[in-house]
C-alpha cells in the first residue's frame, strides 16, 4: 500500500511547483508516483460547479460557506475510490490540495478557529461520512500571504489566468494563513510537516526524511 501525501498551502504559495519537484524526486529514486489535484475541474460536476461560482456565475451559492465546502467534498467522494486503487498500485500518491483546503478556507471565511464547529462538522463530512482515505502526510508550504499573492498575482499576468473570489480577497487569504498554522500544529486528522515556503525547499533531504521515517514505522515503501 503507498503512502499519501497532500500538499496544502495559500493560493499562489508554491504548491504546484512542490508537486513537479517531488515527483520528480520520487521518479528519480525509481519509485511509482501517482499525482492529483483538487477541485478537479475538469473531471467532475461538483468541482465545475465551484469553478462557475468562484467566477461569479452561480448567483449567491458563493455566500455559503457550508454550500462550497459540501461541493469541494463531493469532488473528493467521487475521487476517493481511484486514490484507493492508485494507493494499491503506486508507493505515495501525492495530492495538491485535499481536506485541508476546505477546512482552512471554510474556517478562514466563517473567522472561526481550526478546533471550531465547522472544521469538526467539515472533518466528519469528509472522513466519516464520504469515507476518504485518510492522508499519511500533509505537507503544509507556509508563506506569508503578501507573499503568496504577489506570487499569485505573477502567475496571473504570465499565464493569462483570472484570479478568483477567493485569491482576490487578502484578507481571507491572511485568515487562511493562520487557519492553516492552527490545523498543522494541532496535527489535524493525521500527521502534518511545515516547509518554509520562502527558502530553499531541499526536496531530497525531505524525501529521505519520510523514506527514513515510514521504514522505521514497518510502511511498505
Ligand atoms: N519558491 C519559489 N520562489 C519564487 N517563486 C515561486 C516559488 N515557487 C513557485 N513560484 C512561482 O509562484 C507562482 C505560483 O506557484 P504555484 O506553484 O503555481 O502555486 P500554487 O500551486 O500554490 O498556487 C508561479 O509563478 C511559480 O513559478
Ligand atoms: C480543494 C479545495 C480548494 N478550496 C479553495 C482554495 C482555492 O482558493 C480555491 C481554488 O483552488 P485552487 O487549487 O486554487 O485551484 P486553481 O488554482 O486551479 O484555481 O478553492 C477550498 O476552499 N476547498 C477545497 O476543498
Amino acid at each position: 500500500m503507498g503512502k499519501l501525501v497532500v500538499i496544502e498551502g495559500l493560493d499562489g504559495a508554491g504548491k504546484r511547483t512542490l508537486a513537479k519537484a517531488l515527483t520528480d524526486a520520487l521518479d528519480a529514486r525509481g519509485l511509482r508516483v501517482a499525482t492529483g489535484a483538487f477541485p478537479r475541474y475538469e473531471q467532475d460536476v461538483h468541482a465545475e460547479l465551484v469553478r462557475d461560482a468562484l467566477h461569479g456565475r452561480l448567483g449567491d451559492l458563493t455566500d455559503s460557506v457550508h454550500g462550497m465546502a459540501v461541493l469541494y467534498a463531493l469532488d473528493r467522494r467521487a475521487a476517493a475510490d481511484g486514490i484507493r486503487a492508485d494507493l494499491r498500485g503506486h508507493d505515495v500518491v501525492l495530492l495538491d490540495r485535499y481536506a485541508a483546503s476546505n477546512a482552512a478556507y471554510g474556517a478562514a471565511r466563517l473567522r472561526q478557529p481550526a478546533d471550531g464547529g465547522f472544521v469538526e462538522w467539515l472533518r466528519t463530512l469528509e472522513f466519516d461520512r464520504f469515507g476518504l482515505p485518510v492522508p499519511d502526510l500533509q505537507l503544509l508550504l507556509r508563506v506569508p500571504a503578501d507573499v503568496a499573492a504577489d506570487r499569485a498575482a505573477r502567475r496571473e499576468a504570465e499565464e493569462a489566468r483570472d484570479r478568483d473570489l477567493y485569491e482576490t480577497d487578502g484578507g481571507l487569504q491572511a485568515r487562511c494563513a493562520a487557519a492553516y498554522d492552527e490545523l498543522a500544529a494541532a496535527g489535524w486528522v493525521s500527521p502534518w510537516e511545515v516547509l518554509d515556503g520562502t527558502a530553499d525547499l531541499r526536496v531530497d533531504a525531505l524525501v529521505d526524511r519520510w523514506f527514513t521515517r515510514w521504514s522505521d514505522d514497518g510502511g511498505a515503501v
